[in-house]
């Protein structure tokens, strides 16, 4: 099947760091990292200027109160989970953070940036990449093609370029087949290349949602819910993908996610929210520990996937 309009193009070179331009796509999978084995991030990472920031953030759904002085820092090359119960306010905050939601106070910045609701063309040029809780991928689609789509808000020739197959577009097609089968080749997904995604088990669904959320390579990539619906296994393995592309592109990974022990053995630090507040912010062992969350979750152990609880 012939690449689709959309699909057509290449990035904005602007986009990405010198040095994972000068590196290019990986060209073997690295050997995915046990779910247990965290990578702290290293001192400089941690005393960089924050990629992202969160400055007292407020939202209400009428008179519910989503997210209330919600205060955020992420450190480049970070992997951040944002955990809490049920209606906590998870949702809402990846929403703000991905420009879908214009929160009612605070501030989103990114690089010290500031933005607000930012149409997905505008936020892909910031550098900003998401999958998405309920798959939202081209089912009649090939993966190739889902994953190709991942660049469709990097287009730089114009549509009849793309239709006529002319000029810079071909070469720009050919740069999106190739990074597209680059991404495929580092998550594993060679093999099914040509597959329907629609035909694919969910779990392999969900990997080829991250293909296409990761083809950017983006600076930031906030995952919500990447292991909902997974098998223990699946789930392992996608720690092992997420935390290899944080190695290998530097990204800075913000997740959402409900089964807390994949989150304790992946994330660098975890947010904890409980009715639309912040009440712990610290590394896994921390937050394990940690007497207002254990409370939070008291009674609601049984809505992680597995059960875990803290
Ligand atoms: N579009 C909306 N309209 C009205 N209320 C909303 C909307 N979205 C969220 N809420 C409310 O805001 C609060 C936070 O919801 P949110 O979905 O962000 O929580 P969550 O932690 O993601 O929950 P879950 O784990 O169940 O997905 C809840 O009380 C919810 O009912």
């Amino acid at each position: 099947m012939p690449l689709p309009s959309y699909a057509l193009g290449v990035m904005e070179a602007s986009v990405y760091a010198p040095e994972v331009l000068a590196r290019g796509l990986p060209s073997a999978l690295p050997p995915a990292q046990p779910s247990e084995g965290r990578a702290e991030p290293t001192g400089l990472a941690a005393q960089a200027a924050p990629l992202l920031s969160l400055q007292g953030i407020g939202l209400s759904f009428g008179g519910v109160v989503a997210l209330a002085d919600i205060d955020l820092s992420v450190h480049p090359g970070e992997i951040r989970a944002i955990i809490g119960p049920n209606g906590a306010g998870k949702s809402s905050l990846i929403n703000v953070i991905s420009g879908v939601y214009r929160p009612d106070r605070g501030h989103v910045l990114l690089d010290g940036v500031g933005y607000a609701q930012v149409p997905t063309q505008r936020l892909a040029h910031l550098g900003v990449a998401r999958t998405f809780q309920n798959l939202a991928l081209f089912k009649g689609l090939s993966v190739l093609d889902n994953v190709a789509s991942g660049l469709a808000y990097k287009v730089r020739s114009n549509f009849a370029g793309q239709v006529l197959g002319i000029g810079r577009s071909r070469g720009e097609q050919r740069d999106t087949l190739s990074r597209a089968d680059q991404i495929l080749q580092f998550l594993d997904l060679s093999p099914v290349r040509d597959r329907l995604v629609g035909t694919l088990p969910y779990g392999l669904q969900k990997r080829v949602e991250l293909a296409r959320a990761l083809v950017a390579q983006p600076r930031l990539l906030l995952l919500d819910e990447p292991m909902a619906g997974m098998t223990a296994s699946e789930k392992g393995e996608m720690a092992g993908f997420v935390r290899a592309a944080r190695d290998r592109f530097a990204t800075t990974v913000v997740l959402i996610e409900h089964d807390v022990g994949v989150v304790m053995g992946l994330s660098d630090r975890i947010a904890v929210l409980d009715y639309g507040r912040k009440i712990a912010d610290a590394t896994p062992d921390e937050v394990r520990n940690d007497q207002r969350v254990i409370d939070a979750y008291l009674g609601v152990a049984s809505d992680n996937e597995d059960g875990a609880g803290i």
